[in-house]
């Protein structure tokens, strides 16, 4: 396919997907069905360019003044990727595919490419109804913090310390060109290419051999603070497909006791394959057997550390899932804040006398952040909240630097300030 027939094809999968208000994912997969002609490469590049449509859907929207999947894709080419009115023109032919010729009002709007009188909301790339609740947290920073947020994301790795290192990793991925991450000590970074895509990372033969884990630098960054030590009973109450286990497994280097369980046992599934590729011997799965069934009630007055990767709104990843910032309805928020009071008071239940909750949320929002910690102490006389200059000197490096990101009770990573996923952490320990 031509550059210009991909754009078409991604105006189609827009429109598909915002007309029946489905996944980007299932648009996608749907239009690849009934076009075997695409290759593998046309499909990437579609589907590059319909997620970086939806990066900036709301900009984009106000700089051409509509809203529809072709003005979308039009005003992402000129404020994402940069290219000119003539450069857009060129591809926009109307023959072999090409999307229809533009008209004048499209050719000036393109030209002007102006945000000039947005509100904040559209500035940042963020949904209006979720603006009051992502701008609490940030201040004067809250349009930047929204922008950095509507960019491309990085590819991360995390270097196993079970079977291999970063200065290792380095050398063997050296052709994919890594960069040490900033702020993680087993962090490499890979940046996307001009059309989104990053190196298939996956087909290495280290990673088959357990050598790195794709994470995020921020995952990486919270779970090392969250300050596991080899020979502690720890357990991760929502361990999901593992992400946090696998890095817990590595930090505690194999000495000690590790639990990984999940409300829904279904996404635990693909830890058993991880864990087994990565060497990982200490990590034992509980499967809650029914709703209410606590999986590690054995534990009880026993754990010294309770990690808690609570269900979120995932604002802090929209990078990675630009759909997902649209599709997020009123009244997730409340439920998030629910289910994240639910599985801290579970948390609680089963520290032993000066263990530690690590409460990790990957959203921007104050709302499941610092007011989730502040309404647990409320609830939770026994417990205090660990200051964050405790946290980073008690953290093997150098990571004083990061007290620039505190929030009231805890800290608060970001794409605009750490380069990292948005990620949230506060320490809470229980005193009696
Ligand atoms: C942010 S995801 C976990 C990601 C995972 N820790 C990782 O690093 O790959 C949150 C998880 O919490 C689980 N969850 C939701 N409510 C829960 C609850 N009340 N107790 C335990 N897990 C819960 C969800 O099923 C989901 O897998």
């Amino acid at each position: 396919m031509t550059p210009a027939a991909r754009i078409s094809a991604a105006i189609e999968v827009l429109d598909d997907l915002i007309q029946r208000r489905r996944p980007a994912s299932d648009a996608l997969k749907d239009w690849g069905l009934s076009r075997r002609f695409a290759g593998s490469k046309d499909r990437a590049a579609i589907a590059s360019l319909v997620y970086d449509a939806l990066r900036r859907r709301a900009s984009s929207a106000f700089a051409m003044a509509a809203e529809t999947p072709r003005a979308l894709v039009l005003g992402m080419l000129a404020g994402l990727r940069g290219l000119s009115a003539e450069e857009i023109a060129l591809l926009c032919s109307g023959e072999n595919h090409a999307p229809m010729p533009l008209d004048a009002e499209e050719w000036g709007r393109l030209a002007a490419f102006s945000l000039d009188g947005a509100p904040d909301w559209i500035g940042a790339d963020v949904p209006e109804w979720l603006w009051p609740a992502f701008a609490a947290g940030f201040g004067r920073d809250a349009v930047g913090e929204g922008q950095a947020l509507a960019g491309r994301a990085p590819i991360d790795i995390r270097a196993n310390r079970l079977k291999s290192s970063r200065d290792a990793l380095m050398a063997d991925l050296s052709h994919a060109s890594p960069e040490p991450g900033a702020w993680s000590p087993d962090a490499l970074r890979f940046q996307p290419g001009h059309d989104g895509r990053g190196p298939s990372l996956q087909a290495e033969p280290s990673f088959f051999a357990g050598g790195f884990e794709i994470q995020d630098e921020g995952s990486q960054l919270v779970t090392l603070l969250a300050g596991a030590q080899p020979g502690q009973t720890v357990i991760d109450l929502c361990a999901g497909a593992g992400g946090k286990t696998l890095a817990l497994a590595a930090l505690m280097g194999n000495q000690g006791r590790l639990f990984a369980t999940d409300l829904d046992s279904r996404r635990l599934a693909p830890l058993h394959e991880r864990l087994a590729r990565s060497g990982a011997t200490n990590v034992e799965i509980r499967i809650p057997r029914s709703r209410g069934h606590e999986p590690l009630i054995d534990l009880a007055g026993q754990v010294d550390l309770a990690l808690v990767d609570a269900p979120c709104t995932g604002s802090g990843t929209w990078r990675r899932n630009p759909d997902a910032k649209w599709r997020v309805r009123p009244g997730a928020l409340a439920e998030r804040v629910k289910d994240q009071a639910e599985v801290l008071a579970r948390a609680a239940r089963l520290l032993k006398p000066g263990g530690r909750i690590a409460y990790i949320t990957c959203s921007m929002l104050p709302d499941e952040n610092d007011e989730a910690i502040r309404a647990f102490l409320a609830r939770h006389a026994g417990f205090a909240a660990v200051p964050l200059t405790q946290v980073l000197a008690s953290t093997e490096g150098d990571f004083g630097l990061l007290a620039r990101f505190a929030t009231e009770f805890g800290l608060q990573l970001s794409p605009h300030r750490t380069g990292t996923d948005g990620f949230y952490l506060a320490c809470t320990q229980r005193i009696a």
